[in-house]
């Protein structure tokens, strides 16, 4: 279980208040109004910012002290964070060694699953200037994988790519997670992709992160603040 007891984060106007818990290998879209706090409830999780009051437990392990690289979780940022002038076998042995030192021979093969296991099959030795949009977005996806991560936070990872391309996306982080059995954490501004990808929704607007919600209740018997949102 995931617990977020008693968030509270603030930033100058800005606050974001989080009591909630997630289960583990279950799928979650984190949807609300732009400004809302949904990134920084991401961020709060993986340990990119750090809350002014409460706890983050991990499996009844506190975790709200500890530094991203500690923490059960990896991140799937749009940017996607790949190095330019390291090929992808090279960007991704450093999920295996994130000391950049040389990967043993059965790491290399990993990785070389990994390539495959996105579609990426024969391209370890691309550097990133040299893929699409989509291929960065499955090699960084592989970079998930190869993390072997329980939780997998992901922020708008695909929202630069087409309607079909984005489909494809998803199905695969499905198919990821589920064979790492891991908790995937995704913000999006599209409520298609919440009713496409995630189990439950967990709603940020007016200054708080709301306990997760079973996602066609919440489309069915929308609140106040996601009819808002949704223009309705
Ligand atoms: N780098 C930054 N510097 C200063 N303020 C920031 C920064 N990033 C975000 N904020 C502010 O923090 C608050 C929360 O932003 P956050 O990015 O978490 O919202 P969001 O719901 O993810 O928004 P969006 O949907 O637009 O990405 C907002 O008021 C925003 O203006």
């Amino acid at each position: 279980m995931l617990t977020l007891e008693g968030i509270r984060y603030g930033d100058g106007a800005f606050s974001l208040a989080a009591d909630l818990r997630l289960s583990p290998g279950g799928r979650v879209a984190v949807i609300g109004p732009s400004g809302a706090g949904k990134s920084t409830l991401l961020d709060l999780i993986a340990g990119f910012r750090r809350p002014d009051a409460g706890r983050l437990l991990w499996q009844g392990r506190d975790i709200t002290a500890a530094p991203p690289d500690r923490r059960p979780v990896a991140t799937l940022f749009q940017e996607n964070n790949l190095f330019p002038h390291l090929d992808l076998a090279r960007n991704l042995g450093l999920a295996l060694r994130p000391d950049g030192g040389r990967l043993r021979a059965d790491e290399r093969r990993e990785v070389e699953r990994a390539l495959d296991r996105v579609g990426l099959q024969g391209l370890g030795d691309r550097k990133p200037g040299a893929l699409s949009g989509g291929q960065q977005s499955r090699a960084a996806l592989a970079r998930v994988l190869l993390q072997a991560r329980p939780i997998i936070a992901l922020d708008e990872p695909f929202a630069a790519l087409g309607p079909a391309l984005k489909g494809e996306m998803l199905d695969l982080v499905r198919g990821v997670a589920k064979e790492l059995g891991a908790l995937v954490l995704m913000v999006s501004h599209d409520p298609e992709d919440a009713k496409r990808f995630a189990g439950e929704v967990v709603l940020v607007a007016d200054g708080v992160a709301a306990a997760p919600v079973a996602t066609t209740r919440l489309f069915e018997e929308p609140p106040e603040a996601l009819r808002r949102y949704l223009g309705r």
